[in-house]
């Protein structure tokens, strides 16, 4: 096969998504998210030698939003192992990010790790190990330490943000407390879902911080091992089936790699053993996934031939 000219293939997508003009909504539920300017596109490569390729605003942090709930979930089973499952399910949901109709149903436990509910549940067990500062600090330090950068923060106009406005969570939260799935109370869970959610990264910083999925848990193949094997392959199959909500299925047939979308309009894809891919654009598709960050990974996909449903 002949070698892949990615610095090209990245180059491309990035002039061609920038010049489009269908660019989404961004999202104006969290006011301070509606502020961002939706002409603005990264891409970034990091790959198996170390490098990292991108183009376009490949250094502009944004809020990583629901891309969080990934690294919180590795943080959280690498301290709680399988209990985590007792109270989150790893079934897809069919359902946006934000529902509240199958917790009635199904007894206050969420289907996955991915929606707000599950998130929130899987913050809380987190918190049963830490006081809140230190749980925040720990997630940041994870992050920090998988990237390799210590310049990775919460951006606190966007926390607050979100913490005066985040009623459906607010009620999610409680729901699950009603039926014991949270054990801490809901505003000091909540407290630390939202500054999770409020990190701000850039695409290179984000691609960098999925290494650890792309490359069987270590941060390269050869390199340091961040979580076991089992979990870089458990996280990356619930990102495919749960990653991008209601919307899926329609991503994994697309661009058919495992991939974490949030509404600030990041995507965080993993293509194993090849590269781990940070991707950006604010303006958000009808279920609340960045369009042209989508668009970007269906062509980087084609163009690459990466899948993990091809034989390579
Ligand atoms: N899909 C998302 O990125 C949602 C995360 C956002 N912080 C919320 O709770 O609504």
């Amino acid at each position: 096969m002949t070698e892949l000219d990615l610095p090209m293939i990245v180059t491309e997508i990035a002039a061609e998504l920038a010049a489009e003009t269908e660019r989404g909504q961004v999202a104006d539920y969290i006011p301070e998210l509606a502020r961002v300017n939706p002409g603005q596109f990264g891409l970034a490569l990091a790959l198996p030698d170390g490098r990292v390729i991108a183009a376009g605003d490949t250094e502009v942090p944004f809020s990583i939003q629901s891309v969080s709930k990934v690294f919180t979930l590795a943080l959280a089973l690498g301290r709680h192992g399988d209990r985590v499952w007792e109270r989150v399910g790893r079934e897809p949901s069919g359902d946006p990010f934000n529902s509240i109709v199958q917790l009635e149903y199904e007894k206050g436990r969420p289907r996955n790790p991915f929606i707000n509910a599950g998130a929130i549940a899987v913050t809380d067990a987190l918190l049963s190990s830490y006081a809140p500062r230190e749980a925040l600090g720990e997630i940041l330090r994870f992050l920090q330490y998988l990237a390799g950068d210590d310049d990775i923060a919460i951006d606190p106009a966007v926390a607050r943000s979100e913490q005066e406005t985040g009623f459906r969570n607010v009620a999610l939260a409680n729901f699950m407390r009603g039926y014991g799935v949270l054990s801490g109370e809901p505003a000091k869970v909540l407290g630390v879902y939202f500054h999770h959610c409020a990190i701000a990264m850039s695409v290179r910083q984000l691609a960098r911080a999925g290494r650890f999925l792309a490359f069987d848990g270590r941060l390269s193949p050869h390199g340091p091992r961040a979580v076991s094997s089992r979990m870089a392959r458990q996280i990356n199959a619930l990102m495919l089936t749960c990653g991008h909500y209601d919307g899926s299925g329609e991503f994994a047939f697309r661009v058919g790699l495992p991939g974490k979308s949030g509404v600030g309009g990041g995507i965080l894809a993993v293509a194993p053993g090849q590269a781990s891919i940070g991707c950006w654009s604010p303006g958000l598709n009808a279920v609340g996934n960045s369009l042209l960050a989508s668009r970007a990974l269906e062509r980087l996909a084609e163009r690459t031939g990466w899948s993990v449903f091809t034989a390579r």
